[in-house]
């Protein structure tokens, strides 16, 4: 150590105290990194790596950035995982004895980037505290860019999960022994992308924890705050507090309250639910347009659009609350001329809650001054519209919006309208606003005056036609003499520098006015930039009432674009109920409708409530619309509970206490799981965690496995949710196994939808209608028609598919032999048809108790086709099949079905 030079000691001193950080390190105008760091930035921010010589034999590897980009690279790191500690020069280096003093004034990790510029202004940036315990999380939730500060309390992995997923943290602090947890950490990082950060046992002591809370908030206990000292989630949101103080190193003061939530306030969403729903981004591209926000979305304000999508991912469940919100939107629909001057002022308003954590952290600049004073202009012209809103949350709003009258003059009063960007250089404060900071910029514009009089002077009286006064950093005032005049310079001259075709002088009478006229640009500059902390500071104690008004004008701004969009699309305000029902007339999915041409969707009604309308099996082709109407009303179910007007003629919700949804089929390759574990994954999920209030959408449960396996666990599906002494939950249940529809009248509350479509020679038009009853056919060769398939392979399906319908012969008795069927209630009959030029034998099942004699289609018969399996036929024939118990029949037509498989 003592080899190094004394500069590379102060580094390697600081760098010791942050081992897990990567040392940005400022030497004058760059922050520059060494050793191991070096390796790291170069690599990962694609500079050049170079060496310095620290006193040892060997240089140290090196690399910098300028202080002026250093946002760009820090925000770069950051997004790859790293943290990065900024360490400054504390004293001016003019004064300094020695090395200028150095300190590390801030760590930056991707849950504490304050940078605007890279950050996403629609979304919050959080930062998650995790603390596991062995029966529980607590879980602490803070946004440093606008002070929001949240923290519960969850009792399992999955809950946590979902709180995850609910927040998309971009980091999560943690004790060690969530490592051990039930929590798959591989997939945390992977698929959600959060940096996951195990902090020392320090940070997690109840005692430094409780004090840390008390000492922010100034309390004597917690209880003033709604908290219990000592609680997992205190211990969290102490965890984040003392983290927030060690990286952060500066007032945090714009935390101005923590606020505890419960999750059974709100709607659970789990993860798959969000994204089946598309409720922010699409499910394939991840991109907003096409997802729910997409359409509902017609913020003005950056805070509007955050709080837009905090609605959306915590639907209400309490019947008031979602109430007070549609009357507001209701209002604000009803009142179109003010809604729109309301939004015309929104308009040009900054994001004052990022503003004010600036303030906070004492990095605004004067521009961002001059943005928040631009801003408080708008508030009493808004303030001024609300004024004679009725609903009791446009009241709410319209006190809480402050104007802020004081700021807004004290900034207007203060600050240059066209400020310089950085806080060093003169030009911030107005004139007339302080008598010293005027007096000096007139002696700075006298002595330039003084210099022109002197310019003038000197050329007379040495005769140097072109003679000038000239100003740079190195050398300051100085005359500029030309080689063609070099002769005429008096001797009292004293030469500063020697130029290929000039010389550059000065004068005892030049020096004179530069003292006072660079002495006057010093003073003023840093006496204008301590007037400017000082109104920082200022605006900085008045948080609290600033973050009010912010969060009014969100509530405004995302009030009056709910009213804009129930307007221009045409929804209907829900009307709210407990009773258990659903009632849609005409609904439409919000999404879909605003995807296809104008007027092509056609509306549906759904009936479901806690009774006779408990299931609906929806059958119907391929891309017949069933997934586009489940989601529809699931949607509009949650829209409803976020506050929203729907998109529907009429509806009637009753508020579900969560929406969970199984579609489609998706694989986990990353937790290497298949498509049917993660389907039967979300099934368990489901029918664990659902009540009879919850709404079920589920599409083709059981399709990712062998039609037996996946119809039996269908079927029992169907029998668990529609029991209400099991669960009874309201459920939209899609499917392709038309034996599903022989529930309905089996089971109570149990009934068969199907979306229509109707037949064209060889072709099928969709209709879109939902009507009651099963489908009659699954058209999947038509629909394969549509896709382009090519005629031949048509053609062979076909075939193949005549010879393979025996299985549902099997299948049918399989389930007509389930706990409900005994077998005497089975019944056998043989048929003989005659189906497109062949010759067929019907074995037809069906349930004595059933309602009464069935249709004879091809899908209630197993089929033999004659043609090329006569050997088959009179096998059967022979088989006198009404004899056998169902077992056997089945046994028996399997060796059959096997034996033309095996032909095929
Ligand atoms: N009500 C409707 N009005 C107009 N178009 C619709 C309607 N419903 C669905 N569509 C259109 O039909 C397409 C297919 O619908 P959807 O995916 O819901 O079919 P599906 O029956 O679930 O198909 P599959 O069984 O193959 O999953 C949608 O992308 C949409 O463009």
């Amino acid at each position: 150590m003592s080899q190094l030079t004394p500069l590379m000691q102060q580094y390697v001193q600081i760098k010791e105290q942050y081992k897990d950080c990567i040392l940005f390190y400022r030497l004058g105008d760059f922050y520059e990194m060494f050793f191991e760091d070096a390796h790291i930035c170069s690599k990962e921010l694609e500079i050049a790596l170079t060496g310095k010589n620290i006193g040892q034999e060997e240089r140290a590897p090196m690399c910098g950035v300028p202080f002026h980009a250093v946002e760009g690279y820090l925000s770069k790191l950051v997004s790859r995982g790293y943290r990065v500690a900024i360490c400054e020069q504390v004293e001016d280096p003019k004064q300094a004895k020695g090395i200028v003093k150095r300190e590390v004034i801030r760590i930056v990790t991707p849950g504490t980037n304050l940078n605007t510029q890279v950050l996403d202004e629609t979304k919050n940036n959080y930062l998650m505290a995790v603390v596991h315990t062995t029966n529980a999380y607590g879980i602490s939730i803070v946004d440093v860019t606008t002070g929001d500060y949240y923290v519960t309390e969850v009792e399992s992995d999955r809950k946590l999960m979902d709180e995850i997923f609910k927040w998309s943290p971009s980091e999560i602090i943690c004790n060690d022994t969530f490592f051990v947890s039930g929590i798959d950490i591989e997939t945390l990082k992977s698929n959600f992308n959060i940096a996951l950060s195990p902090l020392e046992p320090w940070y997690f002591d109840d005692d430094l924890c409780v004090r840390a809370l008390r000492e922010h908030f100034h309390v004597a206990t917690l209880d003033g705050l709604g908290l219990k000292d000592y609680t997992i989630g205190v211990i969290a949101a102490g965890c984040i507090m003392q983290f927030l103080q060690e990286t952060q190193k500066s007032s945090l003061s714009h935390i101005t309250k923590l606020t505890p939530y419960t999750y059974e306030k709100y709607m659970l969403l789990d993860s798959s639910t969000v994204r089946n729903l598309e409720l922010t981004e699409t499910l394939r591209e991840k991109q907003k347009r096409g997802s729910l926000l997409w359409v509902l979305d017609k913020t003005k304000t950056a805070m509007g659009a955050r709080l837009l999508r905090s609605f959306m991912e915590q639907p209400l469940i309490d019947y008031d609350m979602i109430i007070q919100r549609l009357e507001a939107v209701s209002e604000l629909k009803e009142n179109m001329i003010s809604r729109e001057e309301i939004r015309e002022y929104l308009n040009p308003i900054y994001d004052l809650e990022r503003i004010m954590s600036k303030i906070s952290y004492k990095s605004a600049n004067p521009r961002d001054l001059v943005a928040f004073c631009s801003s408080l202009s708008m508030l009493p012209h808004i303030k001024f519209l609300m004024q004679n809103f009725e609903s009791p949350l446009l009241k709410e709003i319209y006190d809480d919006l402050d104007p802020l009258q004081d700021l807004f003059d004290l900034i207007d009063r203060s600050i240059s309208e066209e400020p310089p960007l950085t806080v060093k250089e003169g030009g911030i404060i107005k004139e007339g606003f302080h008598e010293e900071v005027d007096r000096l910029r007139k002696a700075k514009t006298e002595g330039k005056d003084w210099l022109m009089d002197l310019e003038t002077k000197e050329r007379e009286a040495t005769g140097i036609k072109n003679l000038r006064i000239r100003f740079n950093r190195v050398f300051g005032y100085y005359l500029e003499v030309t080689n063609s005049y070099k002769n005429l310079v008096p001797d009292s001259w004293i030469r500063k520098q020697t130029l290929a075709n000039a010389e550059r002088y000065t004068t005892p009478e030049l020096k004179n006015l530069e003292d006072i006229i660079l002495g006057a640009e010093d003073k003023l500059f840093s006496l204008e930039y301590n007037i400017f902390c000082e109104i920082r500071d200022q605006i900085a104690a008045e948080v609290k009432r600033i973050q009010q008004t912010a969060k009014a004008i969100a509530k405004i701004d995302v009030f009056a674009s709910l009213a804009l969009v129930a307007e221009q699309n045409n929804y209907t305000k829900p009307i709210m109920n407990t009773n258990g029902s659903i009632h849609i007339k005409n609904g439409r999915h919000p999404v879909v409708e605003r995807m296809i041409s104008h007027d092509m969707f056609v509306a549906n009604d759904t009936l479901l409530d806690n009774k006779n309308n408990r299931v609906s099996i929806i059958t119907g082709p391929n891309m017949a619309g069933k997934s586009t109407y489940m989601r529809q009303t699931a949607l509009i179910v949650l829209m409803a509970q976020i506050g929203s007007f729907v998109p529907a003629d009429a509806a009637e919700v009753s508020i579900v206490d969560r929406i969970f949804t199984r579609v489609g089929a998706s694989d986990d390759l990353a937790s290497g799981q298949s498509t049917f574990m993660v389907e039967m994954t979300e099934v368990a999920n489901i029918l664990r965690n659902a009540t009879k209030n919850s709404l079920l959408i589920l599409d083709e449960i059981g399709r990712g496995t062998s039609t037996f396996d996946g119809l039996s666990i269908a079927w029992a599906v169907v029998e668990h949710i529609s029991n209400c002494s099991i669960l009874g939950a309201k459920t939209l249940f899609a499917t392709h196994y038309h034996e599903l529809t022989e529930l309905e009248g089996r089971l109570e509350g149990v009934n068969n939808y199907c979306i229509a479509v109707k037949e064209q020679g060889e072709d099928i038009v969709f209709l879109r209608k939902i009507v009651k009853g099963g489908a009659d056919k699954s058209y999947g060769i038509q629909v394969a028609k549509l896709a382009g398939v090519p005629s031949s392979v048509l053609k062979r399906a076909s075939e193949i598919v005549l010879e393979l319908t025996g299985n549902d012969l099997a299948l049918k008795t399989k389930n007509l032999s389930s706990p409900d069927a005994s077998e005497s209630e089975v019944e056998f009959v043989q048929e003989e048809l005659q189906l497109d030029d062949n010759t067929i034998l019907g074995v037809h099942a069906t349930s004595k108790s059933g309602k009464g004699k069935k249709k004879v289609d091809t899908n209630q018969f197993s089929l033999f086709s004659l043609s090329g399996n006569e050997d088959i036929i009179s096998e059967l024939r022979d088989l006198d099949i009404a004899r056998l118990t169902p077992i056997d029949a089945i046994n028996k037509l399997y060796q059959l079905q096997k034996k033309i498989k095996d032909r095929i």
